[in-house]
Formats: structure tokens, sequence, C-alpha cells
């Protein structure tokens, strides 16, 4: 018959625990906020562990078995409100986890003051556990603001075990105190336990592992598609997204527009005031695309001080509306933000056949946008006069 020694295995657990909090800082780096919350959660969990196994060398039911079983309780309710909040940021929320730290005050003073009575310690400790667990659960199951993996599912079901056996241990704790006298006895529960949480500690890991390469990813998409200084997106991606953009409304018959914009004279902004407020003047710039843009409009640093806007479902005129829209926003802001006024010659196409790219639109707003400058700069032209009629 397999004999199930209990505590090695808890022991072998927290070793494990320790190590991957050890290692996991230098692995995972501590980029992002999830990830530190992740880290501290495992850290959180070794010292409640740690905590547990010491007290189990001291006379039970003394003040040093207390203290640090209190101690325990504490740090393996903080290290779930941790672990929580990386679950909650990696699912693209705000990291709010109230529900599970109220749990986690709770648990811990009442078992604090309650740590005498044996029944009433094991049931409280382990069923408010349990709840926290489940709150956890809960908050994972729900839709995730950004695509995620299937390290969530991973998750609710580590979780989900491990709260189906806490609850175990919470009643029979409780009410059948006979049965399950100690916690690292030989007992059924202890030995489902131990074991359990073995392994839903391995799946767990790889499970926190696969959610912070998601998020890595997702880094490294934004990195590739959004243009640093602005917050806009890049020329790359911007083009995509037009010429999908453009194709749909071909097949819609709806209007679509290309708004192209450059800065007047740039350099000079640069050479009179500096290079670092002519980044400022780049930034005010694209805030200003951003506030008059509206669902639909999409646009982006073309390079240097040159954007570009696509107007989905948008006709001449209200391309026109959105530029005076923008001349009006900056006429507002730029000289209380930057001290000098900015102004931008701009370019208007819209496309002529069917088969027209983006790329041909772009072509001839570019040569609106050299008549503009031509004209005096600190204004829009429109590539052919028949677009007005659009
Ligand atoms: N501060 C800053 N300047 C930039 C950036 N990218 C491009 N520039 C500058 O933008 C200026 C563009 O100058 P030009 O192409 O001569 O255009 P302009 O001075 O705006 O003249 P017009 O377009 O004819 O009105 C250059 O001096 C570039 O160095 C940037 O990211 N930050």
């Amino acid at each position: 018959m397999l004999k199930i020694d209990v505590p090695s295995l808890f022991i072998a657990m927290t070793l494990n625990l320790a190590i991957i909090s050890v290692t996991l800082p230098y692995f995972m780096g501590r980029v992002n906020r999830a990830a530190r919350c992740a880290q501290a959660g495992i850290i959180l969990q070794t010292a409640g562990w740690l905590s547990l196994i010491a007290s189990s060398a001291f006379p039970q039911g003394g003040w040093a078995d207390h203290l640090l079983s209190t101690l325990a309780m504490a740090c393996v309710s903080s290290g779930m409100v941790f672990n929580a909040m990386a679950f909650q940021l990696w699912c693209g929320r705000d990291a709010s986890v109230r529900l599970p730290a109220a749990i986690a005050v709770v648990m811990t003073a009442g078992y604090g003051i309650g740590f005498s009575d044996y029944a009433f310690r094991v049931g409280w400790a382990n069923g408010l556990l349990a709840l926290q667990i489940a709150t956890v659960v809960v908050t994972l199951c729900r839709p995730p603001r950004l695509a995620v993996g299937r390290w969530r599912w991973l998750l609710v079901i580590c979780l989900s075990v491990q709260m189906a056996v806490l609850a175990c241990r919470a009643v029979l704790g409780a009410f059948y105190t006979d049965e399950f006298p100690n916690f690292f006895g030989p007992y059924l529960v202890n030995q489902i336990f131990a074991l359990s949480s073995n392994s839903m500690l391995v799946l767990s890991m790889a499970a926190i592992l696969l959610a912070h390469r998601d998020e890595a990813a997702r880094d490294l998409e934004r990195l590739a598609t959004i243009d640093g200084l602005t917050g806009v997106l890049n020329r790359r991606a911007w083009l995509k997204q037009a010429s999908a953009d453009l194709a749909n409304s071909v097949r819609y018959r709806q209007p679509i527009g290309v708004l192209l914009l450059d800065l007047d004279h740039f350099k000079q902004i640069n050479d009179l005031h500096g290079h670092a407020l002519g980044d400022r003047a780049l930034q005010l710039f694209a805030a200003g695309l951003r506030a008059v843009s509206r669902a639909g409009d999409t646009c982006c640093r073309y390079g240097g001080e040159e954007f570009c806007v696509l107007l989905n479902g948008a006709n001449c005129a209200a391309i026109m509306a959105y530029d005076a829209r923008l001349r009006e926003w900056l006429a507002q802001h730029s000289q209380p933000a930057l001290g000098f006024a900015l102004s931008y010659s701009a370019g208007v196409d819209m496309p002529i056949h069917d088969s027209d790219s983006i790329d041909i639109l772009l072509q001839r707003a570019d040569v609106a946008l050299y008549r503009a400058k031509a004209q005096g700069r600190g204004c829009t032209l429109v590539t052919r006069s028949d677009l007005a009629l659009m």
C-alpha cells in the first residue's frame, strides 16, 4: 500500500514555492505591475507555508504556535490577494480586489482571536480561504477586457480544486473534528490537500507564465503599432487598417476620405524653441487629432511632422468639418500649452475608382498638401474641385 507522507509533501511544496519566489523575478523580470503582483503573491504564499511548518515545531496551542499560525494565515490570504490583482491586470481590468482583501483581513483577525478553539479556527480559516478563492474564480470567469489565452481556464481549474479541498477541510475541522484533529496528520483530506496543492502549484505556475507571455506579446504588438512620441498609430499600422477600411467602404458603397496634414515651419519651431518643445508640439497636435476624431476616424503619425487621418463614412463636407474642428482646437490650445500658435497645411482626397488604393489616395492628397504649402500654408485643399460635390 502506497504511503502518502503529508509533512514531506508540504515541505516539498514549500521548498518549490521558495525556489520559485527567488527565481521568478529573474526569469520574468519586474517589468510591470502584474508581474510584480504575481511575484509578491508567491513570496507571501511561501512565507505563509514556512510559518505554518515552523509553527508545528512548537507545542500545539502555545503562544509561538498561535503567533506563527496566525502569521501564516495572514501571508497565505494576502498572497492570494496579490495573485488576484495580477489576474485582474492580465485580464485588462483595474486591479480592484476589495472582496478578497476584505476576506483576508476578516479571516486573519477571526483566526487570531479564536485560535484556542480548534474546531472554530479550522472551520473559519479554511471556509473563508475557500470563499476568498471562490471570489477570485468568479472574477476570472467574467469576460476579460482583453483577448486572453487559455491560461485563464487553467487557473480556474487549479483554484476550483483548491477551493473544494479547503471547503472539505472547513467542514471536517468544524463539525467532525475527531476525523481531522490536526493539519499534518495522515488523514485522507490532508493527503488529498497535500497532493492537490503540489500539482496545482505546478499548473498555476504554468498559467502565470502563460499570462505573462500573453502580456509581453500584447506589449510588443503595441510597440509595433503605436508611435512612441505621440501615442497615435504609426504609419505601418495605419496603412494596414486604412487598406482594410477602404476595401470595406468600396464594397458597401460608403464614402471615405484621407486627410494628410503637415505642421507649418516646424524646422523653425525646433530651431527657435528647441527640440523638446518641438516634441511637445507634436504631442499636442496628436492630442488635437484625438480630441476632434469620432468613431470611424483613424489617425496616425505618417512620419516626422506629418500626420494622416482616414475618415470612414465621411464625404468631403464632413472631412472639411473635421479640419475646421481641428483648427479651432489648435487655436484654443496651442498658445497656452506651447507659447506659440501651431498651424498646419493639409490635403484631402477621396477615391474616384473602386480600384484606387490607399497609396494612390495618399499620393493625390500629398499633391493637394503641396499646393496648400505653396499657397502660403495654414490651409486645407482638396485634390479636385468636383470632390466638394461628393
Ligand atoms: N522635435 C522634433 N522634430 C522633428 C521630429 N521629426 C521631424 N522633426 C523635424 O521636423 C522638421 C521638418 O522640417 P521641414 O521638412 O523643413 O518642414 P517645415 O519646417 O515644417 O516646413 P514646411 O513643411 O514647408 O512648412 C525637421 O527639422 C525635422 O528635424 C521629431 O520627432 N521631433
